[in-house]
């Protein structure tokens, strides 16, 4: 008897070893594994019950309750009922007393097994050696109960003496087994999960088009992950033992180096991106190391990944471009605009630096889209667009907002609020007068306008929306007041702009109506003789009166007018000299004319003043050009040869406002002077003010170490001009000898001397 106990012990175990080998073959055929370990499970049945421990004939006892019970348990209802039908088919063969029992106890293993399996999974029972023994006990007591309720009187008399023990080593029988199927399914559930994920991960890897390879501490190339089969590097599986150095150019090897060597010294991903040629031409790539937490070879090792990022580094840059830039024409849109206008604004406070806000809008840009179509208006917007662009500064910016709606942003204007209106002004003039020029589209001539609103901030300044908004606000303001204009939106800066837009016109206006007129300041000699005058201009408006220059010229020197101007001013103080060559008491005199930036920069400047000496035919010894010490700075080498030439002829020249600038004297050696001037604003306090005196004493000094001549300007006193004979001047102009007068008042003056002054 106890060699079939052992038989049937030797069934268990090769049954579990059985049921191993048939999950892990039939891993890849699932639907079959369940009759297959039916199969199984109902032919260990059969072994067992060829080699029973038989009590007698027909009455035999083995592990099919255990084997079938935990069929049901551990296969569920399909296995157990296979394993049931084929050991209740073999037991029906066998016959005997007992066959009815035999296969009741086949029913009831395989019912129980499966009432096991239930409550287990509705979490009623656990399935640990401790209930697995009680359910091999339970199950072989309910099976010994069937038997007692038979008649059969010898198989009870004999299960009385075995109940106990049959009872015993059945129910640990059956925990031995379950708990060797349970090893098994969850050795068989831990294969079959590491199979998954690791076909999981090849399966990733693959779909990852990235150079993957494990990297050591020393830079060797340890493995490919998988075999690499990447377009971006072709031969990545023949770089398995050499070194980055070998492959890549030095500077990237040991970039990539330092990176892996970071990554395993803070145990965590680091990423850089490197230029790699692949020999048709440089790519971008992004490389990631990070730590595979063991080590090959005893070296600590990462696992790197390339990948090309050229094309997204272009799509990024593309889709960056797209957000800040208006695709039609290219200018910046309303997002770079706003940030730009921030960065504008703390510039200026910082600076001091005014800037404006020109908004623009095309007039009557509707109709031309709506008639024409919107390739035609798309053609206009590109032209606007770069005509916008060439108005402008480098620094400044010309944003589209949408529509036909653009912003010009200008930057680093004047520190004062007026010359930086007027220098927007001007801008926004050049701009209006841009945007009129006709425009040639797809064949067609097309003619536009525009209208602009303004609006300057400084130092003291609201939010950007509300810059916008005044701006937006202005341009209406133009578009009320008939297009093709420009608005300021701060009324006082309007009234200024207007005012001096005024002053413009109507100083053309002045010019052909011949209301300019040349005063004259005396300039006297040491003894108060009268040896020359200044020739200063004046406007006599017919209503706004005598117009000092200093009103008009600077408006004058913004524009072209001042050539005029100057043209003017120039042949009449020569048709002046020659009118006073003709009268003895005035032909000794000279006159001194001031001559303006934009003038002296005229390229035929000399000819223009040789021509008016020409015409009125006056001696050019008697023309003085008073210029001014800044006018010196720009273009020296021209200004020089220009005065060069003017002085071979006969002219002089008068350095005016002298000490007020930056001439060096090493320049001022350099130019064909005859008169230095000193300013009246160092004669005003020449008697109060230690420095000034000093000052006009070393003007008086360098003059005559240089040759030149000495006038001092703005002569008031007696006092002024005995302080200044003192000192070495011999020549003076001021109210103390007279103020500008007109060309009659000052022959009267010379004529009669000090009397009328
Ligand atoms: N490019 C041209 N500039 C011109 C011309 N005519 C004049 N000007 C410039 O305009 C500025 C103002 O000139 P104006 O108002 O005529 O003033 C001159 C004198 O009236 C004034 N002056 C003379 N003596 C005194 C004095 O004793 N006290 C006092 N407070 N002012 C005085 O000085 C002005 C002359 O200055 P300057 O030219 O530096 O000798 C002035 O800058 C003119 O240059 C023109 O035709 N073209």
């Amino acid at each position: 008897m106890l060699l079939e106990f052992i038989k049937n012990v030797a069934l268990l175990l090769s049954l579990c070893l059985l049921q191993g080998f048939n999950l892990r073959l039939s891993r890849n055929y699932q639907p079959l594994q369940p009759l297959l370990a039916g199969c199984l499970f109902g032919c260990i049945c059969v072994v067992g019950m060829m080699t029973p421990v038989q009590l007698e004939p027909g009455v035999i006892f083995d592990a099919r309750s255990a084997i079938l019970s935990m069929a049901g348990l551990f296969g569920g209802a399909l296995v157990a009922t296979v394993a049931g039908v084929i050991a209740g088919i073999y037991r029906l063969w066998l016959g005997g007393a007992t066959y009815a029992l035999g296969i009741l106890t086949i029913v009831i293993s395989v019912v129980l097994g499966l009432v096991f399996r239930v409550a287990h999974q509705r979490s009623w029972v656990k399935k640990g050696p401790l209930q697995l023994l009680l359910f091999g006990f339970l199950l072989h007591t309910v099976i010994l109960l069937m038997f007692s309720l038979f008649p059969f009187p010898l198989l009870n008399s004999f299960m009385q003496q075995i109940a106990l023990p049959y009872t015993l080593s059945f129910a640990l029988a059956t925990m031995l087994l379950g708990l060797m199927l349970q090893g098994i399914m969850n050795r068989n559930r831990t294969e079959q999960a590491l199979h998954d994920s690791e076909s999981s991960l090849r399966a990733i890897v693959q779909a990852i088009p990235d150079l993957m390879v494990i990297i050591d501490e020393d830079g060797h190339y340890i493995d490919t992950l998988p075999a690499t089969n990447n377009p971006f590097y072709p031969r990545a599986q023949a770089l398995i033992g050499s070194r980055l150095h070998a492959e890549l150019p030095q500077e990237t090897a040991d970039l990539i180096l330092a990176t892996v060597r970071d990554s395993l010294r803070l145990k965590q991903t680091q990423t850089i991106e490197y230029e790699r040629d692949d020999g048709i031409g440089s790519r971008l790539v992004e490389g990631r190391a990070q730590p595979l937490g063991h080590r090959i070879n005893g070296k600590q090792v990462v696992v790197f990944l390339a990948r090309d990022i050229t094309d997204r580094k272009v799509k990024e840059e593309e889709i960056t471009w797209l957000a800040f830039y208006d695709p039609l024409t290219g200018l910046p849109n309303r997002r770079l605009l706003q940030d730009r206008l921030h960065q504008a604004m703390a510039g200026s406070k910082r600076s001091g630096h005014y800037s404006a806000l020109l908004f623009i809008d095309l007039d009557n840009f509707k109709t031309l889209n709506d008639t024409q179509g919107h390739d035609m208006g798309d053609q206009l917007l590109k032209q606007v667009a770069a005509r916008l662009t060439g108005c402008v500064r480098e620094c400044d910016t010309v944003a589209r907002l949408g529509g036909d709606e653009f912003v010009v942003m200008l930057e680093q204007l004047s520190h004062q609020e007026e010359i930086a209106a007027t220098q927007s002004q001007m801008i926004g003039e050049t701009i209006l007068a841009t945007l009129a020029a006709s425009y040639q589209i797809a064949g067609y001539e097309h003619n536009s306008s525009a209208s602009i609103g303004i609006t300057l901030f400084g130092a003291h300044q609201t939010s950007s929306d509300e810059l916008m908004k005044r701006a937006d606000i202005a341009m209406y303001q133009a578009k009320s007041a008939g297009r093709n204009t420009l608005r300021f939106f701060d009324n006082k800066m309007q009234f200024l702009i207007s005012s001096r837009a005024e002053l413009e016109k109507d100083l053309r206006e002045g010019l052909r109506q011949q209301q300019l007129r040349l005063f004259y300041q005396p300039q006297v000699d040491v003894h108060g003789q009268i040896t020359g005058a200044e020739a200063l201009l004046r406007w006599q408006h017919p209503t706004r009166g005598m117009v000092p220059p200093a009103d008009f010229i600077p408006l004058a020197e913004e524009s072209t007018l001042i050539l005029v101007i100057g043209d003017w001013v120039l042949n009449e103080a020569c048709r002046q000299l020659q009118r006073w060559a003709g009268q003895p008491a005035m032909a000794h005199l000279s006159l001194a004319v001031n001559i303006s930036v934009r003038q002296i920069h005229q390229p035929d400047f000399v000819d223009r003043v040789l021509a008016a000496i020409h015409t009125t035919g006056i001696r050019p010894e008697r023309l003085k050009l008073e210029l001014t010490e800044s006018l010196l700075l720009e273009d020296r080498d021209e200004i020089i040869h220009k005065m060069t030439a003017l002085k071979t002829c006969g002219v002089g020249f008068s350095l005016d406002d002298f000490g007020t600038g930056y001439s060096s004297l090493a320049y001022l050696k350099q130019l064909p002077l005859e008169q230095l001037k000193i300013d009246k604003s160092f004669v005003r306090d020449l008697l109060i003010d230690q420095k000034n005196a000093a000052i006009a004493s070393t003007i008086i000094t360098l003059a005559r170490s240089l040759g030149l001549n000495v006038i001092a300007e703005g002569v008031e006193t007696e006092a002024q001009r005995q302080r200044l004979a003192e000192l070495g001047c011999d020549a003076y102009q001021g109210y103390l000898f007279g103020r500008p007068v007109t060309a009659d008042t000052l022959f009267a003056l010379t004529v009669h001397g000090p009397a009328l002054r």
